[in-house]
């Protein structure tokens, strides 16, 4: 019986996800063993700088998949928001299970909710896209820098000065810890999740057609669709992570509709359109194109700049 090595990282909330893709996957009745190896990343081991400064996004990824390449392990599974939109060579997603709760989480010290949050309050979040939406919704508040895992971040509200935390719904829930500690969760009206956020990429060789073969009965096609409009529209305004930028599609009758923002950090300009489309990409172009076409691009050239000068 062939053993599928999966790699995962330390954190809790990798080994959690990976877990339940692994249990997924027995349930299947393959002719497979997991066994499930942790990898450290860079991702891990920087947690004093802020993401956007130490190289963003494929900062988790990249170790696991050389060690997938170099065929010491099999498949992983990525938060498809830390999944970068080209993969390298040899590697692909595999599938993309159902996606959990797209929201995020509005976590605070006394359970007071995020309209009735004292003026000067301090919402701890490394989000600029959180940060920016909040911003635009109470220019009142303070944001501040917040790292660490999930746990940490939860410490961090007890212990230290924040009044309140933003975590991703997914993550809690996947959990078990969000009927604890969420105060309320913010509809997308008021916080545009991130592209694929509450979503799982599951990665593996191109050529492990075995294992590909049983990835495709995890995927789902609704979440594999707007995940697509999503990250078409992401890669099309090319915003690294510099730049707020956020999207959530839904599957309608007829096709796709996705809603997408692009904000300066500050949250003084926010732009944001709905678009609905018959395919996914179609939907991810033509949110980039209006948002484009009104300034968003110009925008995003303009914090590029910035913050090289910075
Ligand atoms: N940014 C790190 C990260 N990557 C994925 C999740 C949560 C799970 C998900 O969004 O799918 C989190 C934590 C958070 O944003 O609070």
């Amino acid at each position: 019986m062939r053993t599928i090595v999966v790699g995962s990282r330390r954190s809790k909330l990798a080994l959690t996800q990976t877990k339940w893709v692994v249990a997924q996957l027995e349930r299947l009745g393959l002719p497979f063993r997991f066994e499930i190896r942790e990898i450290v990343t860079k991702g891990d081991k920087v947690l004093d700088v802020t993401l956007s400064k130490v190289g963003g996004k494929g900062l988790f990824v990249k170790e696991i998949e050389e060690a997938m390449l170099k065929k010491e392990i099999d498949m992983a599974v990525h938060s498809m928001k830390d999944v970068p939109a080209v993969l390298p060579d040899g590697l692909v997603v595999g599938c993309i299970p159902e996606r959990e709760d797209y929201r995020d989480a509005f976590v605070s010290k006394n359970g007071v909710k995020f309209a009735d949050l004292p003026k000067g309050a301090k919402v701890g979040t490394s989000s600029l896209r959180r940060g920016a939406q909040l911003l635009a919704a109470r220019n009142d508040i303070e944001i501040k820098w917040i790292r660490g895992n999930i746990d940490t971040r939860l410490e961090k509200l007890k212990n230290g000065d924040y009044d309140a935390i933003i975590l991703a719904a997914a993550g809690l829930k996947r959990m078990g810890w969000s009927s604890d500690v969420v105060t309320e969760f913010l509809e997308p009206e008021t916080c545009l999740p991130a592209i694929g956020q509450g979503a799982l990429a599951v990665e593996c060789r191109a050529d492990d057609k075995e294992l590909l073969d049983a990835l495709a009965k995890l995927n789902s096609e609704e979440t594999e669709e707007t995940v697509r409009a999503e990250r078409v529209f992401l890669d099309k305004m090319e915003g690294g992570c510099q730049v707020p930028i956020a999207g959530l599609a839904k599957k309608t009758e007829g096709g796709i509709s996705l809603t997408a923002l692009v904000a300066s950090p500050d949250g003084k300009t926010v732009y944001k359109e709905t678009v609905t489309a018959g395919d996914p990409v179609t939907a991810g172009e033509q949110a980039a194109e209006i948002l484009s076409r009104r300034g968003a691009k110009a925008l995003i050239e303009r914090v590029k700049t910035e913050l090289e000068e910075s």
